[in-house]
C-alpha cells in the first residue's frame, strides 16, 4: 500500500479540500434528526407557525447543503481516484515494458495483463469509496453514537453494547478475505491465459475440430474462478446478515426501553423519533465501513500485485566491460546458457561471422537456434562464455544502441491494424524510398502494387487478411527497412515458396551485402550459400563449415540434406 500513498501524495491538497467538504456534508446529515427532535419537542408544543416555518427552513437549508457538498466531494474523489489510478497504470505498463524476457516469464503474460487492467481497476475503485466513504462512514458512526449520547444516554448503552460485537465480526472477516481476493486474482491470471492461448489459435482449434475440448478446458478455470470468487464472498457477505441481525435486536430493545421510559414520562417521542433515525444513520455507517473493508480487502491483495512488478530491480544492467579490437563482426566463444539454470540449453557454441557474412542455423526442433539469437539480442544472459560486437561484449552496449544494430523477423512475429506501409515503417519515420526498397527486396512489392490501394492498404490485426507467405514478405521487409547492421531471419522463409526464398536470398546479398545475416532454417536450400552453417543438436554444436564442408564433415547435415534434396547435393 506504501506504493499507492507514493501516487496519491501529488493531490493531497485536492483530496483534503475534498474531505473537508465531505466532512461539512457529513455534519449536516447528522445534524438533521436533531433538529426534527426539537421542532417535535419544543417547537411544535408552542404553536407559532413562524417558528416551525423557520425551523424548517433551516432543515430545508441543511439538506439542500448536505446534498450538494457531498455531490461535489464525490466528484473531487472520483477525479482524484481517475487520476491516480492513469499515473499507476502509465508506470506499470512503462515497467512491463522494460522487464526483462526473464522477468516476463516469471509473471507470465497473463498474469501481467491482469495487473494492468483487473488490479488497476480494483485500486481505482478502492481509491474512490475511501475517499467517498472514508471521512462520511466513520463520522456518522462516531458523531451518531455522540449525538445519541447525549439525547438519551440510558438508550445508547443498548447501542453501544451491540456495535463492539460488529466491529469485531468486521474484522474478523477482512482478515480472511485479503488472501481469499489475492487466490482469487490468481484465478483470473489463469483464466486469462487460457482465453489467451484460445484466441491465438483459433485457427488450428477450429482446424482439428478441438472446440469442444477448449470449450472444456475454459469451463474447468471458470469454475475454479467461480468456486474462489464465491469462498471470498461468502466469507464477506456473512458480514452484513449478521451485522443486520445484531443491529435488529439492538433496534427492537431500543423501542421496547424507549417506550416504556415515554410512559414512564423519562423522555419524550421526538427524541425517540430522533434516537431511531440515529440508528439508521449509524447501521448505514456500519454498513459502508463493511463495504470499505471489502473494497480494501481487493485493493490491497491488486496494490501487493502492482507493487511486486513496479518494485522489480531492472535486469541485464549495462556493464563497463572492455572491448577488444576484433576482425569479427559478430562472435560467440565458448557461450552456455540454461533457461532454469538446471539443463544447459546451449552448450558451448562458438563462431565467428565478418561484417557482410551470412551464418545459417540448422537443427531439429527445440535444439536452441532461437535462444542462441535471444542471446545474441541479449534478451537473456548467457551463462558463462562471451557474445561481442566488433569486439565489444553485448553486455556492455546499451540497450537501445545493441537493438538498433538489429532487424529482426522471429518466429510468429506480428503485424498491426495498419496500413501495409505503417507496418514496415515501424513508428521509425523511414519514409517511402526505404519503405519500397525493403518491400522490393524481400520480394513483397509486386502483392502490394497489386492491391488497389498499394502501400496504403490496411491490415487487419495480425495480418489475417493476408496469407502466411505475404505477411512472412512484410515482416522481412519491417526488419530490412532500418538498414540493419545485423539482419535475423528466425526461421521466416518457410511460407516462401522456393523460388521467392531464392530471390529474396539474392537480393539480400546483392543490395544488403554490408549487413552481416543470421539465418535460422529448417530447408537446406535456405542456408546452403551462406558463408558457414552451424548445426546444432540438444543444444550443442555438432557442425560448423560451409555446406561442402559439411557434406563431408557431419552426418546429420548429410543426412538433412539427402532428405531434403535427394542426390541433388551442389550448392
Ligand atoms: N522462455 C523459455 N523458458 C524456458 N524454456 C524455454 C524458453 N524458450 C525456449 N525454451 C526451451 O529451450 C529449448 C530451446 O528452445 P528454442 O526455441 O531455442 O528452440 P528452436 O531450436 O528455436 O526450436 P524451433 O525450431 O522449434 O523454433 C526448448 O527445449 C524449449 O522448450
Amino acid at each position: 500500500m506504501r506504493t499507492i500513498f507514493r501516487y496519491l501524495k501529488p493531490y493531497v491538497p485536492r483530496m483534503s479540500l475534498g474531505l473537508f467538504i465531505k466532512f461539512i456534508g457529513t455534519i449536516m446529515d447528522l445534524l438533521l434528526p436533531w433538529i426534527l427532535s426539537y421542532m417535535i419537542d419544543d417547537v411544535v408544543p408552542q404553536e407559532r407557525i413562524s417558528l416551525i416555518l423557520l425551523w424548517g427552513g433551516v432543515m430545508l437549508l441543511c439538506s439542500a447543503a448536505a446534498v450538494i457538498t457531498n455531490i461535489v466531494a464525490n466528484r473531487m474523489a472520483s477525479w482524484v481516484a481517475q487520476h491516480t489510478t492513469e499515473a499507476i497504470r502509465h508506470d506499470l505498463f512503462t515497467r512491463i515494458s522494460y522487464l526483462s524476457c526473464k522477468q516476463i516469464d516469471d509473471f507470465t503474460i497473463p498474469s501481467l495483463e491482469s495487473r494492468l487492467t483487473t488490479d488497476t481497476y480494483n485500486l481505482h475503485q478502492m481509491i474512490g469509496m475511501m475517499q467517498r466513504l472514508g471521512v462520511r462512514a466513520p463520522i456518522l458512526l462516531l458523531g451518531g453514537i455522540l449525538v445519541t449520547l447525549t439525547l438519551e444516554p440510558v438508550l445508547s448503552l443498548v447501542l453501544l453494547a451491540v456495535l463492539p460485537l460488529i466491529g469485531l465480526l468486521v474484522f474478523a472477516v477482512s482478515r480472511k478475505g485479503i488472501p481469499l481476493y489475492g487466490n482469487l486474482q490468481q484465478g483470473i491470471d489463469s483464466m486469462v491465459r487460457t482465453v489467451r492461448e484460445n484466441i491465438a489459435g483459433i485457427r488450428v482449434i477450429k482446424a482439428l475440430s478441438k472446440t469442444e475440448y477448449e470449450q472444456n478446458r475454459f469451463s474447468h478455470v471458470n469454475e475454479e474462478v467461480v468456486r474462489r470468487e464465491k469462498k471470498a464472498g461468502i466469507t464477506m457477505a456473512l458480514t452484513n446478515p449478521l451485522m443486520n441481525l445484531f443491529l435488529n435486536i439492538g433496534l427492537t430493545m431500543v423501542i421496547l426501553v424507549g417506550a416504556w421510559r415515554v410512559n414512564a414520562g423519562l423522555t419524550q417521542p421526538g427524541k425517540i423519533l430522533a434516537f431511531l433515525t440515529y440508528f439508521t444513520i449509524i447501521l448505514n455507517a456500519m454498513l459502508s465501513i463493511t463495504r470499505m473493508f471489502v473494497m480494501y480487502s481487493k485493493g490491497s491483495a491488486s496494490a501487493s500485485r502492482i507493487h511486486e512488478v513496479l518494485s522489480t530491480p531492472a535486469d541485464l544492467a549495462v556493464l563497463e566491460v572492455p572491448g577488444a579490437a576484433s576482425d569479427s563482426h559478430i562472435e560467440f566463444q565458448h557461450v552456455c546458457f540454461s533457461y532454469q539454470k538446471k539443463e544447459d540449453t546451449l552448450y558451448d557454441i562458438n563462431f565467428r561471422l565478418k561484417r557482410g557474412e551470412t551464418l545459417g542455423i540448422i537443427g531439429a526442433t527445440g535444439c536452441g537456434k532461437s535462444t542462441l539469437i535471444a542471446l545474441l539480442m541479449r534478451l537473456y544472459d548467457r551463462d558463462s562464455g562471451e557474445i561481442r560486437i566488433d569486439g565489444q561484449p553485448v553486455e556492455s552496449i546499451p540497450p537501445h544502441e545493441l537493438h538498433t544494430k538489429f532487424g529482426v523477423v522471429f518466429q510468429n512475429d506480428v503485424l498491426f491494424a495498419d496500413t501495409i506501409a505503417a507496418n514496415i515503417d515501424f513508428g521509425r519515420e523511414l519514409g517511402q524510398e526505404a519503405i519500397e526498397k525493403a518491400a522490393a527486396c524481400a520480394q513483397a512489392k509486386e502483392f502490394i502494387d497489386a492491391l488497389p490501394d498499394g502501400f496504403s492498404h490496411r491490415l487487419t490485426a495480425k495480418g489475417t487478411n493476408v496469407s502466411g507467405g505475404q505477411k512472412q514478405r512484410l515482416l522481412i521487409a519491417r526488419a530490412l527497412a532500418g538498414n540493419p547492421e545485423i539482419l535475423i531471419l528466425d526461421d521466416s522463409s518457410s511460407a516462401l515458396d522456393y523460388k521467392t526464398d531464392s530471390l529474396l536470398r539474392r537480393a539480400l546479398r546483392s543490395q544488403y551485402a554490408k549487413t552481416t545475416t543470421i539465418i535460422v532454417a529448417q530447408r537446406i536450400s535456405s542456408i546452403l550459400h551462406a558463408d558457414h552453417i552451424l548445426v546444432l543438436e540438444d543444444g550443442k554444436e555438432i557442425g560448423y563449415g560451409t555446406h561442402e564442408e559439411l557434406l563431408e564433415t557431419c552426418n546429420i547435415y548429410r543426412e538433412i540434406s539427402i532428405s531434403q534434396m535427394g542426390g541433388d547435393l551442389s550448392a
